[in-house]
């Protein structure tokens, strides 16, 4: 089975909510909100920010959040300085079916308003898009769901099954919101292990262009998620005198060859370990006829394509674990040799390898016992993966071929890190993905300069979780509908 029907009958134009001159307003209100996460250590002037960010979302959904009826329900667990992480729940149309969850931060990285054109907490709008801090992660997401959520309450239907939603204060940073949850799903819940039929989670963008010859929008869902490890490299040279007479090695220069060292040495290649064989066999169709007979035929040109690893980024992310250089600090006065230099370096596990293992590549690699490695809080192990014909996958890429046009979606592997990870025990289910199809040249926006969300995305989002709310029983498809 390797087949994607992507040519699913599209909603009916009475089925399709509009984007309305109220519905853009709300986004673009939503993004002027500065919900900052910020590091551990650097001061959090923007608390409030999320407080006035939660009142105004109430105001505007007053189905959800001020609701007489006793089938919706609001829960806030409350943290530090006034901030929420925000459960919804809303009872189904069958209890005897599991519950569902969908997962979206409402916490956004921070910007420099001088690497932007316009000031990102100014959103700035034309017609066709909104560039904004968050537009894309992940506030597209929240308010794509309160829409679609409100608009069918408003029309008096219910989902088919118990529906959670879970807006986390804190996905950026750690993600301590989700924990929290996941504590109160067990003890206040009485959610069980296994006790959601499935979760959906911000992950892959769709992205138009995103392959050579492939100009369709191309999503890869991630039915796994890479793991997490970030280490500290610091050595401490103590040989240091004056400038005007410096050693031959410092700090700096030690620290400088064992990144160097990272860099030219990266973690082996995984290709064939987890589910990116399937994820390539999965984009066979779709794919020019120069590259077609390669992929089709991967029983032979296995090797050749692992190698793809060494010359495309993207590839290199899908095959094996990373490593990101992302701090380096050392110095403090011209003529001053320091004696400590410090680095980051972010690791994203693929599934084939384990912390461990990451961490001894990265011994071996440096091999200098002057460099000292600490294992910085928050590593996790790659997620597990979510099996490749669950029904939910199907009815996923079924809502999504109905809502979104030309969209091509596929199981993969989801490179970064969302908070589904942290409720992996209540499902074997998991979904990561973004429901908004955007250009190429937009992707280096989310967590960069200038992110965007594009109108047309983001009216078709709104529609896909519409749509997914409305079908998300657990009756199979059509046969020939939808087989991953
Ligand atoms: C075959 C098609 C190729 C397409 C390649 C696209 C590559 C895009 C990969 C990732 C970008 C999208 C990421 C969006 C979601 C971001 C979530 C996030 O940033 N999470 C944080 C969590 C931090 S936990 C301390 C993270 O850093 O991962």
């Amino acid at each position: 089975k390797n087949h994607v029907c992507d040519h699913e009958a599209p909603i009916s134009d009475e089925e399709r909510v509009k984007l309305s001159p109220d519905i853009r307003d709300r986004m673009v209100k939503a993004l002027e909100f500065k919900t900052i996460s910020v590091e551990d250590g650097m001061e959090d002037i923007y608390s409030n920010e999320f407080v006035k960010f939660w009142h105004y979302i109430y105001e505007q959904y007053p189905r959800i959040f001020s609701s007489e009826d006793p089938d919706v329900q609001v829960d806030r667990i409350e943290f530090e300085n006034g901030k929420e992480t925000i459960v919804v729940i809303i009872e189904g149309t069958d209890r005897t079916l599991k519950p569902g969850l969908f997962i979206s931060h409402a916490d956004v990285v921070p910007a420099i308003r001088k690497e932007w054109t316009h000031d990102p907490f100014k959103p700035f709008v034309t017609e066709d898009f909104v560039q904004a801090r968050g537009a894309y992660d992940c506030k597209s997401i929240l308010m794509a769901q309160l829409e679609a959520l409100h608009a069918l309450l408003l029309n008096g239907e219910k989902p088919p099954r118990k529906t959670y939603f879970l807006f986390p204060h804190d996905e950026e940073v750690g993600g301590f919101g989700a924990q929290e949850a996941a504590k109160i799903f067990r003890e206040r819940y009485n959610i069980q292990s296994d006790g959601f039929a499935f979760i959906i989670d911000e992950g892959m963008p769709p992205i138009r262009n995103g392959l050579p010859g492939v100009t369709k929008p191309l999503l890869t869902i991630g039915y796994t998620a890479k793991g997490y490890l970030t280490v500290e490299l610091t050595v401490n040279y103590a040989k240091v005198g004056h400038a005007s007479i410096p050693e031959k090695e410092s700090s700096i220069t030690i620290l400088s060859d064992a990144l160097s060292r990272i860099n030219a040495n990266p973690q082996p290649n995984q290709f064939g370990k987890s589910i990116e064989v399937e994820m390539m066999e999965g984009l066979v169709p779709y794919l020019p006829w120069t590259i077609k007979p390669v992929i089709a035929n991967l029983w032979l040109f296995r090797p050749l394509v692992a190698l793809a690893a060494n010359f495309d980024k993207q590839m290199n992310a899908f095959f094996r674990t990373t490593s990101a250089i992302t701090i380096f600090n050392a110095g403090y006065k011209s003529n001053v040799i320091p004696i400590q230099a410090r680095a980051v370096v972010n690791h994203r596990i693929h599934p084939g390898q384990t912390i461990s293992q990451v961490l001894e590549h990265l011994e071996r690699v440096i091999d200098d016992d002057r460099v000292l490695i600490t294992q910085e809080e928050g590593a996790l192990e790659a997620d597990k993966v979510t099996p490749r014909d669950s029904l939910y996958g199907r009815k996923i890429v079924h809502s999504l071929n109905r809502t979104i046009k030309d969209i091509i979606a596929i199981p993969g592997i989801f490179l970064a890190a969302c908070d589904a990870r942290w409720l992996q025990d209540f499902s074997d289910h998991i979904f990561r993905f973004y429901p908004f199809v955007m250009e190429k040249e937009d992707l280096p926006g989310i967590h960069g300069r200038e992110e965007k969300l594009r109108w047309q995305s983001y009216e078709d989002g709104i529609n896909f979780y519409l749509d997914f709310f409305r079908h998300m029983d657990e009756n199979d498809l059509p046969p020939g509908h939808t087989e991953l």
